[in-house]
């Protein structure tokens, strides 16, 4: 894989007020965003909330109706065959020939691209992913996670200096989840830059930073801490037999914006620290009741901005 190269010292991705509309919908609104080298992004957001669309303009697949920027140093708007050159793209959909082995479908990418040194090429990205002892197994054999590392083989033929992934390990296990994390990190490594689409805790755990989207406006960025410590929110915990009816009824309490069973416990939160301390307060002699302070989970912070935005913008 290509290191990065001396020229690109500045920021993988540096976009500004980023505006995208269909028809009548603004579809993202304003959003600006910088994104290092070797860096993995996450976007994640509720369905339809622009995630797809804003990492397209970010690297010139589809062109703003406002906004400004650069992606690997070129211009997203005068340069975008340039940027398209360097992209990797794993869309949500990507398909191959089942009937040919691993191998020969990169071949027949690598063909259908015109690139030169195929076989090389071939080489490379087989053993890049840990392809090589499959390498004459069908694709219409493969179980979903080596299905996934064929797209993303598929993805760095030509070398690319960004990768796109949208949504990319969608209804794949958790331990061919992981592996195939292992293996965006190792090209991370190696300098390439990862956008990301998820809808995964765990995989937003793994990026070097995430952003949330919502509406099309960027609700919140940062790394997973900053996202958190942000939030604003404070989030107890209680355990204990039977909580089903202790959650009913918090559920409608002023001060507590969500509850949420977690197998023998529940996970309460609002934003205002003191009024749901108070609130709690009651319930922390309880015998049997195990009532605790925690750090809401980035899940806990991701449904809290859900809700929020709907009552913002819906
Ligand atoms: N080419 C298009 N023409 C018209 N509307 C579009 C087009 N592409 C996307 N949209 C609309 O823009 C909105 C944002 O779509 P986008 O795919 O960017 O969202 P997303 O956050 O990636 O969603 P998901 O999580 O479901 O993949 C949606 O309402 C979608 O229907």
């Amino acid at each position: 894989m290509t290191a990065p190269a001396a020229a690109d010292s500045g920021p993988a991705i540096d976009v500004r007020g980023l505006v995208k509309r269909f028809g009548a919908k603004t579809v993202v609104d304003g959003f600006s965003i910088r994104v290092g080298h070797g860096r993995i992004h996450g976007f994640l957001g509720p369905n339809g909330s622009g995630k797809t669309t804003t990492i397209r303009m970010l690297c010139g697949l589809l062109t703003p109706d406002a906004g400004e920027g650069t992606c690997l140093g070129l211009d997203i708007r005068s340069q975008s065959a340039a940027i398209k050159r360097q992209v990797g793209y794993m869309t949500q959909k990507f398909s191959f020939w089942e009937d040919l082995s691993i191998a020969e479908n990169l071949d027949f990418v690598a063909r259908m691209y015109g690139l030169s040194d195929r076989k090389r090429r071939v080489a490379d990205a087989l053993e890049r992913l840990g392809l090589g002892n499959r390498r004459r197994q069908l694709a219409g054999e493969l179980s979903g996670g080596w299905k996934q590392r064929l797209a993303l083989a598929a993805c760095i033929l030509h070398d690319p200096k960004l990768l796109l992934l949208d949504e990319p390990t969608a209804g794949v296990d958790p331990k061919a989840r992981r592996e195939f994390w292992d293996e965006i990190h190792a090209l991370a490594r190696d300098g390439l830059t990862v956008l990301v689409s998820t809808h995964y805790m765990d995989e937003a755990e793994r990026c070097h930073a995430i952003a949330y989207l919502a509406y099309g406006r960027l609700m919140t960025e940062g790394t997973v801490d900053e996202v958190v410590a942000r939030s604003g929110l404070h989030t107890w915990t209680i355990a204990g037999p039977d909580l089903g009816p202790l959650e009913r009824e918090l559920a409608g309490r002023p001060e507590v914006e969500m509850v949420a069973a977690f197998g023998a416990r529940l996970h309460v939160s609002g934003s205002d620290g003191a009024a749901l301390a108070a609130a709690l307060a009651p319930l922390r002699g309880q015998p049997g009741l195990t009532v605790a302070e925690a750090e809401p989970t980035l899940e806990d912070v991701f449904i809290h901005l859900m809700n929020r935005s709907t009552d913002n913008f819906a």
